[in-house]
């Protein structure tokens, strides 16, 4: 039971947007799906939910093609609005839902339930395009999860949303997580990765650089972090031999290094340059991998 995609290769006449890429995401997990601007997750994506027929490959859900016959299994948050500007969000997610086969009282049932649980009751009667961008959001990703998919694809869910919408959204998507659905979620933003997937995998300019669990991208990337706080001017220190980058910070310093005997040389030497408030060695950051991996360029 779970998402596979299996050598998948999307062309758009001679340019490859996805060159043969493989995943697999067993039921129940939360995957990552990352890349920079035009990596071709939308793409991807546009390909497991059926929309875009791969030109090799295939992909599969519970062991069958996805197709008109499976969409109600599957609930989808594209990146760009899916919704009609015109219509009323109450109407338009009940008839959504009703598309997905939820018969119509409990759709009705469950609309009010998720209005009220974002916080927004009294936008039932209101047309989508009086909602703020942030509000049409939140309405989105009640249209993708009402009819209870067992796979839930989100492409860029928390875009344009303040840290509180944020917040209200994320335990959204981890409580229907608990419940037993499959997410498969792309995120410009590193940290939210870090916080709700068990595992991620990075698309580069349409290739799969890179896959797996956090714990074992953060193992394979062999770099580690040294944070410290304190007045002292550290700088000197960023030619210590096994730093390979000095970051200085608005109260100390942070210095990727490659191994743990440099973090004692460089707690040494930071004491020499006065008292330190704070010292430890931290794992990389999802971010920092992903810039490593993926080039400057990306921000
Ligand atoms: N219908 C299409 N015809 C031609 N090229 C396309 C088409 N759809 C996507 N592309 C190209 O495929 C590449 C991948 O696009 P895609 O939208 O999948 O990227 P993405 O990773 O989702 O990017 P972003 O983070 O900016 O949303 C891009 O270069 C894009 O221009």
């Amino acid at each position: 039971m779970a998402l596979y995609v299996e050598n998948a290769t999307k062309k758009f006449g001679d340019f490859t947007a996805v060159d043969d890429i493989s995943l697999k995401v067993e039921r129940g997990q939360m995957h990552g799906f990352l890349g920079a601007n035009g990596a071709g997750k939308t793409t991807t994506f546009r390909m497991i939910l059926g929309l875009l027929e791969p030109t090799h490959g295939m992909v599969s859900w519970n062991g069958k093609p996805i197709t008109y016959g499976t969409s109600p299994e599957i609930g989808y948050l594209p990146e760009e609005r899916g919704l009609y500007p015109k219509m009323k969000v109450e109407d338009q997610l009940i008839y959504l839902a009703q598309l997905r086969r939820m018969p119509r009282q409990e759709a009705k049932r469950e609309v009010a339930n998720w209005l009220g649980r974002f916080e927004v009751p009294h936008y039932a009667s209101k047309k989508v395009e009086e909602l703020s961008k942030g509000n049409q959001q939140k309405i989105q990703l009640i249209a993708s999860l009402l009819h209870r998919p067992s796979l839930l694809i989100l492409d860029e869910p928390f875009s344009g949303l303040d840290p509180v919408n944020v917040e209200m959204l994320k335990s959204a998507i981890l409580d229907f997580q608990k419940e037993g659905a499959t997410i498969v979620f792309s995120s410009h933003r590193m940290d939210h990765v870090e916080e709700l997937c068990d595992d991620i995998s990075i698309l580069d300019k349409g290739k799969m650089i890179l896959s797996g669990s956090i714990r074992e991208v953060k193992r394979s990337f062999g770099k580690q972090n040294v944070r410290v706080k304190t007045d002292g001017d550290l700088s000197a220190l960023a030619e210590v031999a096994g730093v390979e980058k000095y970051k200085k910070t608005h109260d100390g310093a942070l210095f990727q290094i490659m191994d743990e005997a440099t973090a004692q040389t460089i707690l040494v030497e930071s004491m020499k340059r006065g008292p330190l408030r704070h010292f430890a060695i931290e794992e990389p950051t999802l971010e920092e991998i992903f810039i490593a991996r993926v080039g400057k360029a990306y921000a």
